[in-house]
């Protein structure tokens, strides 16, 4: 399924990794499920469901709900993870090793195929999964390697780096081939637009939770 992309606003794609999971949740009771189910869950209206669904498609039938089945096959397939992604992680501190030894915290339709960092004393390492940590230096010979030896393309990156390194090791990156970064840094990266950012931010999302929690009615101080 090819899909225009300026029609599908950042906003509905986070939407889609939500309805995923409830939907997935929502298998385990049951075959259907409607649009006033799903947006009491989401926290929204039935109306804007039916609107993101209807972005893609006609999935419901008119008074009844929608398949569960059908609709998890189909945002599955819109989300490209019906078929595994492969990734590579760069910079192996910290972070990285939570990810490289925590795999399922990447959920279905991924895969780590290289880790890479810069310091001497890691590379040459085995990761938790079993992946040997390479030397970053020799991520454009792994691309053009996995492309020509297996036929896999690498396009995308986890990057992992420390905060001041973060600019150029994405650089880096997208000289290679890379075009699409999940950014774990705080470092606000600055490529071309045709580079998919996507920054992972604990501490932004704390300080965003922080401020409902302080603004919210229930708030006693
Ligand atoms: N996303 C979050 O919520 C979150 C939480 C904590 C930390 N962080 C950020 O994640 C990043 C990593 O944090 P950490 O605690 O793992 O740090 P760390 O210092 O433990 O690890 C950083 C690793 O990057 C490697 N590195 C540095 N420059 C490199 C380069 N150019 N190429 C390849 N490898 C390189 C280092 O050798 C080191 O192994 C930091 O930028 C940190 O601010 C993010």
């Amino acid at each position: 399924m090819k899909l225009k992309k300026l029609e599908i606003s950042e906003r509905v794609v986070q939407r889609l990794t939500e309805y995923l999971s409830i939907l997935k949740e929502a298998r385990k009771r049951d075959d259907e499920i409607n649009s006033i189910e799903l947006a009491k869950i989401m926290n929204t209206t039935s109306a804007q469901v039916r609107k993101d669904l209807s972005t893609f498609g006609e999935f419901g039938v008119r008074g009844k709900g929608y398949d569960i089945d059908n609709l998890i096959e189909i945002i599955t397939k819109i989300l490209g993870i019906d078929k595994i992604n492969n990734v590579i992680i760069v910079g192996h501190g910290k972070m990285g090793e939570m990810l490289s030894s925590n795999v399922e915290v990447l959920g279905e339709g991924f895969k780590i195929v290289g880790i890479f960092d810069k310091d001497e004393n890691k590379i040459g390492k085995i990761a938790e999964n079993n992946l040997v940590i390479q030397d970053v230096r020799n991520v454009e010979e792994f691309i053009k390697n996995m492309k020509n030896e297996f036929n896999i393309k690498i396009d995308t990156a986890i990057l992992a780096v420390i905060k001041e390194q973060a600019q150029f090791a994405a650089e880096e990156l997208v000289k290679n081939g890379i075009c699409a970064i999940l950014n774990m840094t705080t470092y606000k990266l600055e490529l071309n637009e045709n580079i998919k950012v996507v920054d992972m931010d604990i501490s932004a999302k704390l300080q965003e939770l922080n401020f409902w929690r302080i603004n919210s009615p229930n708030e006693k101080i």
